[in-house]
């Protein structure tokens, strides 16, 4: 199937449309609709007409856009109307909610003046937390924005003009410090004198551009002094003393070209005649003014953008506007001023010099560092989330726009969690190792034994320039060095311990050690040393066992077995401990620790005991609640008399009896563990005072299906196994784990090695 089909389906499959609305409160009882709805709404109804700012306390307003147009301006489909534009507006909706967890709705106006557009989104003021114009046409939306800035007390944001401007800005910056050019010194044409071309040329003037450098063209050619023919105040900003007439003259010798007016607008011809290295944004949507294998037939130099996803350099203004409303909604902003624009122009511009993450790259064909092919990020990047809005939200607070002050750091981590539970946890883990190495004044050392893999080289670079551990390869060593070259990575692996175990100096003293452990269970001399030179699992747990490193990881490229089993002959389990795999499961809402669900198939009272109390104090440290352990059977406190349930009453006894500080309870079935009042209302004696978060099964087989279940089916995000009960801290990765998988883990290793498990 072609474009066409595949969108016309994608729209209308299922339910039609691409939005929905969804409810956040449970409202499944009488109880919970006399508090959703009469009698109980009405006292937030009489708090807000008391104190009209409660409505951002007991109401949606805060988090929600409209996204307004009239349809005279579509991508560049022009004036379609406004039902037609109605799959756009839902588009925005989309990308507002998945980009920035903002809720949105479309509001299609059957407005033909300024003025009607005016009084409709005055009379929405109250529903909105901010108005996103779109799509409305030039000289209109100029009106339109202006006076309803003046108006509204909610931020409102003419995405066309000022989110084109922010994104394309952001880009420009990037392209001039390519190509080598100093913005004060380029002549820029920008064609289309509409809403997005005119905000881009007074944002180009905002970063540098001289004013009698920019020629602007339209329909009728170049905007010059004198001109009457289709002209209007706005475009009269930017006439220009000059005898230049058509876009053909006005383009001849220029450095930048900057396309929002239609498709095919620009020849073959016209690029040909511009300055080297020529810098041309053709941003026409769905089509630029000349797509991008005609420019590379005529100009192997230049620096190509467009509006759409399927070429490199997508210059969309989606890299702005969900971050900036979030940005703004976050601190209850009253509008969005300039100082806010230019904090996001220079955000997107300095992110896209950073280093890509695997989570972007794997969402890309082809991805290329900062350069040509790649000047602003890329919109499936969630850093853009989380530089944009705290840039954007901090210029509100500087200027005194905002109506709520908040601290920045603590806000970098409430965007976290929005990204996803799982990116929230791992970065609270990580800052928290890298506050413990700057406090204890040294780097725990993580023994690598993949030394030679390609995605254990890039996980130790990004470990070692974060500041979390010093990583030890382990491998040969010119081999190591050579693919540290080959992936440019020499810069933060300068000076990285490398050991090749089969000619380490430690090599013989590590198989002695082993011998003396092993003698007795098969190993022979030649064994050891074979198994230390060979096996860099050994080796790496004969580093930890001696001191010469703090830790290790492994796994990617071998079975979990046999990364595994070296250092359980080597370290071995500790004395009253259990070994055991706990997982720790995430959703947005809702944090639970899960044992066993790796090691003990059938585990007495004693080991399901210990395995509580394990996890319990491992969730203890990770759970931002106070941990509540629920030992689950089919029985509820002696409902069924069968020796499997007596078992986990018995472990639960033994619990209470080692571990009085420990919330358990059980024996008892999952859902009441879950549902505190369900247990309340049947066994108000229960000791667990609230919804469990550490379940705990009575075997392996309930808490392996369970895990497996529940990330499978019950959308959760699962982080293990955890080993526990292990007496140096190791762990395994998953095999073919991705980058990001890796640093986590290791970061995890590195935080229970400081904190003694
Ligand atoms: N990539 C991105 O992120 C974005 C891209 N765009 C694209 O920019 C374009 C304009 O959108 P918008 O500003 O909202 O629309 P407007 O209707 O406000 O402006 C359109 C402008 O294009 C000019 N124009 C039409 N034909 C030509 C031509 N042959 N040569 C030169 N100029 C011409 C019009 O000139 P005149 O004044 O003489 O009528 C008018 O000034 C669209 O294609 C849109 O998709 C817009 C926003 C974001
Ligand atoms: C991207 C966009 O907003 C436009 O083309 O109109
Ligand atoms: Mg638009």
């Amino acid at each position: 199937m072609g474009l066409r089909e595949d969108a016309l389906n994608y729209h209308s499959k299922g339910r039609k449309g691409k939005i929905e609305t969804g409810i956040t409160k449970e409202c499944k009882n009488q109880k919970d609709i006399t508090l959703a709805y009469s009698p109980g709404v009405a006292e937030p109804c009489k708090e807000i007409a008391r104190d009209p700012s409660l409505v951002y306390e007991y109401t949606a307003k805060g988090n929600l856009v409209a996204v307004v147009t009239n349809g005279t301006a579509v991508l560049g489909l022009g004036a379609i109307g406004p039902m037609a534009g109605k799959p756009v507006m839902e588009g925005k909706a989309v990308l507002f909610k998945i980009f920035a967890d903002i809720d949105c709705y479309d509001i299609e106006l059957n407005a033909k003046t300024p003025e009607e557009i005016i009084s409709a989104c005055r009379m929405l003021e109250p529903t909105f937390g901010g108005i996103n114009l779109e799509d409305i046409k030039a000289p209109e939306c100029f009106e339109v924005e202006e006076q309803l800035r003046e108006e509204l007390d909610i931020p409102v944001f003419h995405d066309d003009q000022h989110g084109t401007a922010i994104v394309s800005a952001a880009a420009l910056i990037n392209a001039c410090e390519i190509t080598g050019r100093n913005i004060a010194d380029v002549i820029c044409v920008v064609n289309g004198a509409g809403a997005a071309a005119i905000a881009c040329a007074q944002m180009y003037i905002n970063i540098g551009l001289k004013k009698e450098n920019l020629f602007l063209c339209d329909s009728k050619g170049v905007v010059y002094k004198g001109r009457t023919e289709g002209m209007n105040k706005y475009k009269e900003r930017f006439a220009n003393e000059t005898k230049k007439r058509t876009l053909t003259e006005a383009i001849d010798g220029a450095d930048i070209f900057c396309g929002l007016s239609v498709a095919g607008a620009v020849s073959k011809e016209m690029v040909a005649s511009m300055a080297k290295d020529p810098i041309i944004f053709a941003m026409a949507n769905p089509d630029p003014e000349i797509g991008p294998s005609d420019i590379k037939s005529v100009r192997s130099d230049a620096i190509i953008a467009t509006g759409r996803s399927d070429y490199p350099n997508q210059v969309n203004n989606v890299l702005g506007y969900p971050y900036i409303f979030r940005g703004c909604m976050d601190v209850l902003s009253r509008r969005i001023n300039e100082e806010m624009k230019m904090a996001a122009v220079y955000a997107i511009a300095k992110l896209a010099k950073e280093d890509i993450p695997e989570s972007v790259t794997k969402s890309y064909e082809s991805i290329s560092g900062f350069g040509r092919e790649y000047l602003i990020p890329k919109p499936f990047d969630p850093r853009l989330l989380l530089r944009v809005a705290p840039a954007v939200a901090k210029a509100a607070m500087d200027t005194n726009v905002a109506r709520k002050k908040i601290d920045l750091d603590a806000y970098v981590d409430q965007l976290e969690s929005r990204l996803g539970v799982l990116q929230s946890v791992t970065r609270k883990i990580k800052r928290g190792v890298v506050v413990a190495n700057r406090t204890n004044g040294k780097k725990m050392r993580v023994a690598l034994p993949e030394g030679t893999s390609p995605k254990i080289l890039k996980a130790a670079e990004i470990v070692r320039s974060e500041g979390i551990c010093e990583p030890i390869l382990l491998g040969n060593i010119s081999k190591i060095k050579e693919l540290i070259k080959e992936a440019k990575l020499e810069k933060n692996l300068d000076q990285v311990a490398i050991i090749d175990p089969a000619v380490d100096k430690n090599t013989d003293i590590y198989a002695s050690m082993l011998l003396e452990k092993r003698a007795r269970k098969g190993v022979t001399r030649m064994g050891a040393q074979e198994l230390i030179s060979g096996d860099h699992h050994y080796y790496a747990a004969m580093m930890v066992e001696s001191g010469h490193a703090d830790a290790f990881c492994s796994g990617v490229h071998h079975n979990y077995g046999d990364a595994l089993r070296p250092a359980l002959q080597i370290f071995g389990v500790q004395a009253d401990k259990v070994l055991a795999g706990i997982y720790m499961l995430l959703w947005k809402e809702r944090s639970i620790f899960v044992a066993d669900t790796t090691v003990n198939i059938n585990p007495t009272a004693e080991q399901l005991a210990q395995i509580a109390i394990q996890t319990h104090d491992l969730a203890k440290i990770y759970l931002s609640e106070h941990p509540r352990v629920a030992m689950l059977s089919f029985s509820n406190f002696g409902s069924t008399k069968h020796p499997e349930s007596e078992k986990v009453c018995k472990a639960t006894e033994i619990v209470k009896k080692l571990r009085p500080d420990i919330e358990i309870d059980g024996e008892m079935q999952a859902d009441f563990a879950l549902s505190s009042e369900l247990l309340e209302r049947s066994y108000g004696f229960s000791t667990l005072k609230g919804p469990a978060n550490v379940l705990i099964f009575p075997d392996l087989t309930s808490g392996n299906v369970a895990y497996k279940l529940l990330g499978k089916l019950g959308g959760a995000t699962t982080i293990g196994p955890i080993l526990t009960g292990i007496k140096k801290p190791v762990n395994v990765l998953a095999r073919n784990c991705d980058i990001e998988e890796i640093v986590n883990l290791i970061t995890f290793t590195v935080h229970r090695a400081q904190n003694g498990m």
